[in-house]
């Protein structure tokens, strides 16, 4: 490689394995990287899919080297660390950087376990530890003088600090300053950019001076004076104040990488237990002979940079989201650095931070460099990676121009190391002359200062430390104690816990208790509507019924009684009209019928509408239904006596008819007959209606009687019991509970009475409800037999045919009856025109009185007594000559041209004249015929 050739900063990729967190957090792995290594190609699928898109939806990154999960430290110093190392003691100045967010691993990349087991490395171990024992193994192999330094920074929050500078913390360290050098010792080599002012004490800097070291050379161990060497260096950076440490071995080495390790700002993050707060530079500076009197100068910077994290995801607060800051604000820079690199862009902003100040040789300059991105697998990190690989591809672009670092002249070399020895020795030499201590007046001032300072701080530490102690007893006297009050108040709590768990339990079964009462009292009150609503309707009908029935009743019997009695007049009448009681009886019977269908109909309708309600709905309504049919048995009830009024006043009438028939038509036998098939019928009548209303009755009060007191009350009580007992005891309860835990036992103990009580209620009301529902059922089936025996009762009532029979016989009578009174009419006809002659003979006879009085008188008489052999009544106050039929037989056959047949006596009583003797009796003898009506009066002489 040519001197001036540019050369791209070598870039590799190492992905860890998802650890503990990430996997703990189910967080997918979405880099896709060979296990170890083999390829230069890394992608991220950021959306997290799986299968085509998530090729679809991956970003690859190419860098030079990808090194996966199985990848080891041995093999990453192998292919990155090493060629560089190869170069760097060939005298190339090289840097290896690690970058990445927070947790990826830069740190166990760069350090990694720096400890030595039985003197040598361990597997983990890091890039450093590798590069110093390498180092050693490769100078002692080539028997090569040289001398090695080391030193070793850290940059946090902005501020430099020398991490192996071991000055007491009571005096102030010193301050670490920035210098671009100009003094380079080959400045035909020199950057371009290295044009900042020479550093205050770089008055050794003499340029281009050649110094060949003595190769029997042992720097000592203690640090060399403070920019002394540093100053002559062909770095571009001076760092003043800055120490380096010679170092003879690998273990030295490593010794000072513990100590400046120690001495690094570690935090504990969201995201890494101990996380790197900073930016450490370690560096290894070689003078190694190159030829005959000069000594090669070359450094080897191994940069472990802090985590690139976001600053909130992080979990930074306070001094943490400072430090985040100031962390990312120095990567920022060094981003716009890489990318104004990457684009060769005019300015590159070296300057912005110290960071990329002291990482400016290393970027662009004339340092091999190679740059380690770690990155996490897991998707949560995803962004974070696509950002480091972002970074990573973008530095690859960076081209340095490597160079071999700069000489020394040996002599330059020496003389500079023996000065420092003399005045190492010097001070030995004052130190042995006074008795193994040498201390300037003014120091050892100080340091009895100091002593004293300690011993009072000592005193107070000791009595301090007593006072702790005693207080420490104390606590730990009270911490035992709360620790078993703790463990006896957790046991208590844990009790409490299932206690609470188990009133949850329960107030969660008394809520469900509650929610099917209530749905149960719902259903009543639903069911409770629905027969308030029936029970209208029961009271509408029952209403109509009544009047319908009072309606027929008092219609028929009205005109029953009118038809009757206009017959009745029709009879007292002239008795030349008939009266017609076959279309009365006729009429009555239709009606009868029709009110017994009626009856019929609606009480089946009724009762069948009553008995579907009673079926539909629950036996808990029986109650309301019981005062509804006790209000309609009320009503039936007063139908009924009504009824038994009207059939009553029915049977009056007839009772009247009959006697009115029998005192003044019947004296013969049919009366027997009519009495005996009237009261038959009205027999019948009374007998098939008080069955009706009995049956009715009946049926209705065994419903009531069989379910008494079951339903509706009990289970109302027994409903709004539990409903108020629930609610009576869950309030408190909860209360009681909720207020104080203490009153948890209280509640469990009246929960369970509650419980118990409940229970009992629950069982009883279930008890009472299925005792219900069996009365109910056994009422209905018997509603349901009553009804049929009802039916039967009715269609009896129907098929009877003792009434047409009845009314048949009736109508015959009647027929016979009326015959004969027509006959009586004929008959009373006759006899009245006989009356008229008879009349017109006693005028003839009373007229020729006066002629001869005695004589007429004697002979009225004696035809008179021809007659009737009875005295003559006075007439009635209606000027009528009431009549009186008498059956008998004509007794003077031979007097009355008549067929011996029945005869009826007529005794018309007229009202005499005025003129005539109340005393003189007229007497008539008449015989009717049955048939015809020939009728022949006695001519009275
Ligand atoms: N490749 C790896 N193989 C095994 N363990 C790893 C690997 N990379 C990282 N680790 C482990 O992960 C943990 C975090 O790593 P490390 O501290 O090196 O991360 P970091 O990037 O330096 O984080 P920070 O920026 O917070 O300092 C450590 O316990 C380390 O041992």
């Amino acid at each position: 490689m040519s001197e001036e050739e540019e050369l791209n900063i070598t870039v590799a990729v190492r992905c860890r394995g998802r650890n503990e967190k990430e996997v703990k957090a189910k967080s997918s792995v979405v880099v896709a990287v060979p296990d170890i290594t083999g390829t230069n190609e890394v992608s991220v699928n950021t959306t997290g899919d799986t299968g085509i898109t998530a090729q679809i939806n991956s970003k690859t990154y190419t860098v030079d080297r990808v090194f996966g999960p199985s990848a080891d430290q041995s093999l990453i110093f192998k292919v990155i660390a090493e060629p560089l190392f190869q170069d760097f003691i060939k005298g190339y100045n090289c840097t290896v950087l690690v970058y990445g967010m927070t947790s990826t691993g830069k740190t166990y990349t760069m350090t990694g376990d720096e400890r030595l087991y039985d003197g040598e490395l361990s597997e983990g171990a890091g890039i450093i530890p590798r590069v110093l024992f390498k180092l050693f193994d490769a100078l002692d192999a080539h028997n090569d003088d040289y001398m090695i330094k080391c030193s070793f920074i850290e940059l946090y929050n902005e501020e430099l600090k020398d991490l192996l500078d071991e000055t007491p913390d009571s005096s102030m360290p010193k301050k670490l300053r920035i210098f671009d050098s100009v003094t380079n010792l080959n400045s035909s080599r020199s950057s371009s950019r290295n044009s900042s002012p020479k550093p205050p004490e770089g008055n050794n800097t003499t340029a281009k001076r050649r110094v060949r070291a003595n190769a029997i050379y042992k720097p000592s161990r203690s640090p060399i004076a403070k920019s002394t060497l540093s100053s002559e260096l062909n770095s571009a950076i001076h760092i003043q104040n800055l120490q380096e440490f010679h170092i003879m071995d690998a273990k030295e080495g490593i010794r000072l990488l513990q100590r400046g390790l120690r001495h690094r700002q570690v935090a504990s993050t969201k995201m890494n237990d101990v996380s790197s707060r900073s930016h450490t530079i370690f560096t290894i500076m070689l003078y190694r002979k190159c030829n005959g009197e000069s000594f090669r100068v070359s450094k080897m910077n191994l940069v472990d940079l802090a985590g690139s994290e976001n600053i909130s995801r992080s979990g930074a607060q306070n001094q943490r989201a400072k430090e985040a800051g100031s962390i990312n604000q120095s990567l920022l820079t060094l981003g716009r650095v890489i990318n104004s690199l990457a684009d060769k862009s005019a300015h590159i902003p070296f300057r912005e931070s110290k960071l990329t100040r002291l990482l400016q040789d290393s970027l662009g300059g004339n340092t091999k460099t190679a740059l380690i991105a770690t990155i996490s697998p897991a998707k949560i990190n995803s962004e974070e990676t696509s950002s480091t690989l972002e970074y990573a591809t973008k530095a690859k672009n960076i081209k340095n121009k490597p160079q071999v670092g700069s000489f020394i002249m040996k002599d330059v070399l020496v003389k500079n190391v023996t000065a420092e020895l003399v005045k190492i020795r010097s001070d030995l030499l004052a130190t042995k002359s006074k008795d193994g201590i040498y201390m300037s007046q003014e120091n050892y001032k100080e340091l009895t200062n100091e002593l004293e300072n300690y011993k009072t701080e000592v005193q107070e530490c000791k009595r301090a430390i007593e006072r702790l102690s005693t207080q420490n007893g104390l606590i730990s006297k009270e911490k035992r104690i709360t620790n078993e009050v703790n463990e006896s108040q957790k046991l208590k709590i844990k009790k409490l816990s299932n206690n609470i768990e188990f009133l949850y339990d329960k107030i969660d079964r008394q809520h469900r208790n509650e929610q099917e009462l209530s749905n149960v009292v719902q259903e009543l009150m639903r069911a409770l509507r629905t027969m308030q609503n029936s029970l209208k309707v029961y009271e509408d009908q029952g209403l109509r019924f009544q009047t319908e029935m009072e309606r027929v009743l008092y219609e028929n019997i009205g005109s029953f009684k009118h038809s009757l009695l206009n017959e009745i007049e029709k009879l007292k009448g002239t008795g030349e009209e008939s009266f017609d009681i076959d279309a009365n009886v006729d009429s009555l019977s239709k009606e009868l019928n029709r009110i017994y269908d009626f009856i019929n109909t609606s009480t089946i309708e009724i009762c069948q509408k009553f008995i579907n309600k009673v079926s539909e709905q629950t036996p808990n309504y029986l109650q309301d239904i019981r005062t509804q049919v006790e209000s309609i048995t009320k009503v039936v009830g007063s139908y009924s006596s009504d009824l038994m009024m009207h059939l009553s006043s029915i049977s009056e009438e007839y009772n009247h008819l009959k006697d009115y028939l029998n005192e003044h038509f019947f004296k013969n036998n049919f009366q027997d007959a009519l009495d005996v098939h009237v009261d038959r019928t009205y027999h019948q009548l009374k007998v098939s209606a008080n069955s009706i209303f009995l049956k009715l009755r009946e049926m209705m009060n065994e419903e009531l009687e069989t379910n008494k007191e079951i339903m509706m009350q009990s289970l109302k009580n027994a409903a709004s019991e539990v409903v108020a007992k629930e609610m009576g005891l869950l309030d408190p309860v909860k209360q009681a509970w909720e207020s104080s835990l203490e009153n948890i036992n209280e509640c469990d103990k009246l929960n369970s009475g509650f419980e118990k009580d409940i229970g009992n209620v629950v069982g009883e009301v279930f008890q009472r409800i299925n005792k219900g529902r069996l009365s109910s059922e056994i009422a209905i089936s018997e509603a349901n037999s009553d009804l049929s025996r009802f039916q039967g009762a009715f269609q009896a009532l129907q098929s009877n045919d003792v009434i047409p029979d009845s009314m048949g016989g009736i109508k015959r009578k009647h027929d016979m009856l009326k015959l004969k009174v027509q006959d009586s009419a004929s008959y009373i006809e006759a006899a009245t025109q006989k009356f008229s002659e008879i009349d017109k003979s006693i005028q003839g006879l009373l007229n020729l009185q006066t002629v001869s009085q005695p004589q007429n008188e004697s002979r009225i008489e004696g035809l008179l007594e021809q007659l009737d052999g009875r005295p003559l009544k006075p007439l009635g106050p209606s000027g009528k000559t009431p009549m009186r039929i008498t059956q008998g037989c004509i007794t003077n056959s031979d007097q009355l041209s008549l067929p011996r047949k029945r005869a009826y006596s007529i005794s018309p009583i007229r009202e005499l004249d005025g003129n005539r003797k109340a005393s003189s009796p007229l007497k008539r003898k008449v015989a009717v015929d049955n048939e015809n009506v020939p009728f022949t009066s006695q001519k009275i002489e």
